[in-house]
């Protein structure tokens, strides 16, 4: 099927969980003159996937970076299980795992010692933190290369420690910057499956990223953000029902000119057939049969189009998501 799409297989999943873990009110942003956020609210359950989709500069590691208490809002609030993170760094500390876009690690040092060190920055010490560091070098896939400098590493596997730093003292939440921008593909698969599994086991993820197809396998729920505002949000499933375009394609071998339809069905010429858009699918399909069986069309393709997320962010942003 050329024009479909696939439709996310995690609507359902996590669904249960219905207590709100983040709420993020009303957060704006200057930096100086320019308007990094503006009015941006959303709010993440407990044990969800939330993804931040959005070009660069739209503001995702800003609002990052004000959630992890890294730098402060000028107006809003961003309040954990209830507390404003920007006035109770404990909290931050306690449930939060930061993976920032900038790798953060000591090139000499092995990776080993590099965990080491992030751990006792948590305050964990001794044999615990020897063991915890060894339990996540097997979640990074790395637990051969331990022992290696950093500066071995290739900047995929650089990552995977880098988020391994941020697991040590088992956040509740995860936040993950861009994670994948440059990566190798090998490192990007285990990137995935390592947040599928934590998310599986209850850590809740916040995961920013420009790929439309990174939140489509990974989240839940999303929020569009351009340019420091939230454009829509919800899960996946309800913003492709909400947003994306419905509509039909139809290839006939013996046919140059699309069918005549009733005038509110778009028609868009598309490889050897049309796009008929149309909010009414099901009925518009029973016309195009009725009027393949009648004429005689030999038809080559009728199929629903599935709505797809780059509708969906076109509709809602007036732009096309562009690496
Ligand atoms: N320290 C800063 N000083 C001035 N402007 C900044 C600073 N940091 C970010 N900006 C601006 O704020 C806006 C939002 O940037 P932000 O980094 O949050 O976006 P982003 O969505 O994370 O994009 P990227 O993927 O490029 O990091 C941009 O216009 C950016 O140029």
């Amino acid at each position: 099927m050329k024009v479909t799409e696939k439709m996310s297989q995690r609507d359902t999943l996590n669904s249960h969980h219905s207590e709100v873990l983040l709420e993020v009110n009303r957060l704006t942003k200057m930096y100086g003159k320019v308007q990094a956020l503006k009015d941006v609210s959303f709010s993440v359950k407990n044990g969800s996937s939330y993804g931040l989709l959005g070009p660069n500069g739209a503001g995702k590691s800003t609002t990052m970076k004000i959630l992890t208490g890294v730098i402060k809002a000028n107006k809003g609030s961003a309040k954990l299980l209830g507390k404003d993170v920007s006035k109770d760094q404990a909290i931050v500390s306690k449930y939060i795992g930061y993976v920032p876009q900038e790798i953060t690690l000591y090139e000499q040092l092995s990776a080993y010692d590099n965990l080491i060190f992030f751990g006792q920055m948590y305050g964990m010490q001794g044999n615990a933190l020897k063991k915890r560091v060894e339990e996540v070098l097997i979640q990074t896939g790395l637990a051969d290369r331990g022992k290696d400098a950093i500066k071995t590493f290739s900047g995929g596997m650089k990552r995977r420690i880098n988020i391994g730093a941020a697991l040590l003292h088992r956040p509740k939440l995860l936040i993950l910057d861009e994670p994948t921008v440059g990566i190798d593909p090998q490192s990007r698969n285990h990137i995935f499956d390592m947040i599928r599994d934590l998310n599986r086991q209850g850590t809740t993820i916040i995961y920013s990223t420009h790929y439309m197809e990174e939140v489509e396998v990974l989240c839940d729920e999303i929020a569009i953000i351009d340019e420091g505002s939230v454009k829509a949000q919800g899960p996946l499933g309800a913003l492709l029902e909400e947003f994306g375009k419905k509509a039909i394609y139809l290839e006939v071998a013996n046919m140059d000119i699309p069918p005549e339809l009733s005038e509110d069905i778009k028609v868009v010429k598309e490889g050897s057939g049309w796009i008929l858009e149309t909010e009414k699918v099901a009925e518009t399909m029973k016309v195009l049969l009725n009027l393949a069986a009648a004429n005689h069309w030999e038809v080559k393709q009728l199929e629903i189009v599935r709505p797809s997320l780059e509708n969906v962010f076109l509709r809602v942003t007036g732009t096309a998501l562009r690496d």
